[in-house]
């Protein structure tokens, strides 16, 4: 049957009613999504069971029981919050879920990652339409908060007794957009470091050449930490095969002290977003950066507002069944993949630092990475044919055979 131009694909309806939902922080409506999750798991016949986390964080898991359920399951995992929006600077209203001629459709949430949340829920929608049953069990987890970090949202959960009840083998998460024909899929995360360098200086008068002062110090701390910057963007730049999940980043974000022009500060504070590689040795790393403090002056002190250490990835060879399941599919369905560590961090690093294999994976190719920007769109077919890619991952996935210590 052929669809009229202007009769939508329901599943794009509903992706675009998502979309307006207003899950953004720093209030995000919450409660709108677990009303909109509960009425998609009564469309689907499937459970869904709702785990208070943290006060007023809940975790929604709607579960697709397999036909043997002793098996580790299948996770599809997806946070439900969107970051916040600069509106002047958006053609239409980010939380309208326009849709242009060309079928892009706009909105927060659209690449990162409403889309696949929809994708999953759509995927599922159509093989239980057509009478599908598999051998492993599905879970699909909605998280809040992977926004701000995934303390209340993700890293809660993966503490609490009812997710070790979902006997987690393999989870799929979040990637990212990729302009070209291929698809990116992330094996793995580079480590936020978030850390404050305190410079404590002495006080005196504006007027006056006041010896080891904060300033002083913060200069050197601040060179230190910009030329480590400088060398490790030429690392990226002159090579061919690094990504940014490759190198490691340092961006001063912050700058505090001072109380008026003319008294100097008894302290100036400095702060870095870090993202290290999980190639990199972290001890070594904080080893370099006690040294640059130390040589910087006296009284320097460090602290981290995050610090991950767990450097797991997941193995991208074909003896790890679970990723020789889904890059087989990709590659029956023409699909390129690039393999990269992702630059920035999802819930797949509270996923790995338990041990479990995580790939970060959003079907979206031919599209400009647009999280977090102005005008976030995913065109329409891009998003259709997402549906069909979990399609077919999912028979595959849960057929993966038993693997030793399963039944
Ligand atoms: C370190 S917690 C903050 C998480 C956030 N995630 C993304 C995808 O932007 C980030 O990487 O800054
Ligand atoms: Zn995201
Ligand atoms: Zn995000």
């Amino acid at each position: 049957m052929l669809l009229s131009k202007s009769r939508e694909d329901p599943a794009v309806s509903v992706f675009r009613e998502y979309i307006r939902l207003k899950t953004v922080h720093p209030e995000p409506d919450y409660d709108g999504a677990l009303k909109f999750l509960g009425r998609i798991s009564e469309e689907l016949g499937l459970p869904m069971k709702k785990i208070e986390v943290c006060p007023g964080r809940v975790v929604a898991i709607m579960t697709w029981t397999g036909t043997n359920p002793s098996l580790k399951s299948v996770l599809l995992n997806s946070h439900t919050d969107v970051v916040p929006v600069y509106q002047e600077q958006w053609k239409y209203d980010a939380f309208a879920a326009v849709k242009d001629a060309e079928g892009n459709i706009y909105g927060r949430g659209t690449q990162d990652m409403k889309c696949v949340t929809i994708q999953y829920i759509e995927a599922i929608r159509r093989l239980k339409a057509a009478g599908k049953r598999f051998p492993r069990t599905i879970h699909l987890t909605f998280v809040p908060d992977e926004e701000v970090g995934g303390h209340k949202g993700m890293e809660s959960f993966i503490n609490h007794p009812e997710f070790k009840k979902l006997n987690v083998g393999f989870a799929l998460d979040e990637g990212l957009a990729n302009p070209t024909e291929a698809f990116t899929v992330f094996y793995g995360e580079r480590n936020p470091w978030w850390i404050t360098i305190r410079c404590p200086g002495s006080p005196g008068h504006g007027s006056r050449f006041v010896e080891n002062t904060a300033a002083e110090k913060l200069r050197r701390i601040i060179n230190s930490f910009l030329a480590f910057r400088e060398r490790e963007k030429q690392r990226l730049d002159t090579s061919e095969c690094f990504t940014l999940g490759d190198v490691t980043t340092v961006n001063m974000t912050m700058v505090h002290g001072g109380v008026a022009y003319n008294v100097i500060p008894a302290e100036m504070d400095v702060s870095f977003d870090l993202r290290i590689p999980p190639t990199v040795d972290l001890q070594e790393f904080e080893e370099q950066i006690k040294a640059w403090c130390a040589e910087a002056g006296e009284g320097i002190t460090y602290e981290f507002a995050q610090k991950f250490m767990q450097q797991n990835t997941t193995s991208t060879e074909d003896n790890n069944p679970w990723w020789k399941a889904f890059s087989s599919t990709c590659k029956a369905l023409n699909m390129t993949l690039e393999k990269e560590i992702f630059p920035a961090a999802t819930d797949s690093r509270f996923i790995r630092a338990v041990g479990l294999p995580a790939i970060g994976f959003s079907p979206m190719n031919r599209t400009p990475i647009l999280l977090h920007d102005h005008n976030e769109f995913l065109n329409e077919e891009v998003f259709l044919r997402g549906i069909t890619v979990y399609e077919r991952l999912l028979p595959v996935l849960t057929a993966v055979p038993a693997q030793s210590g399963e039944e």
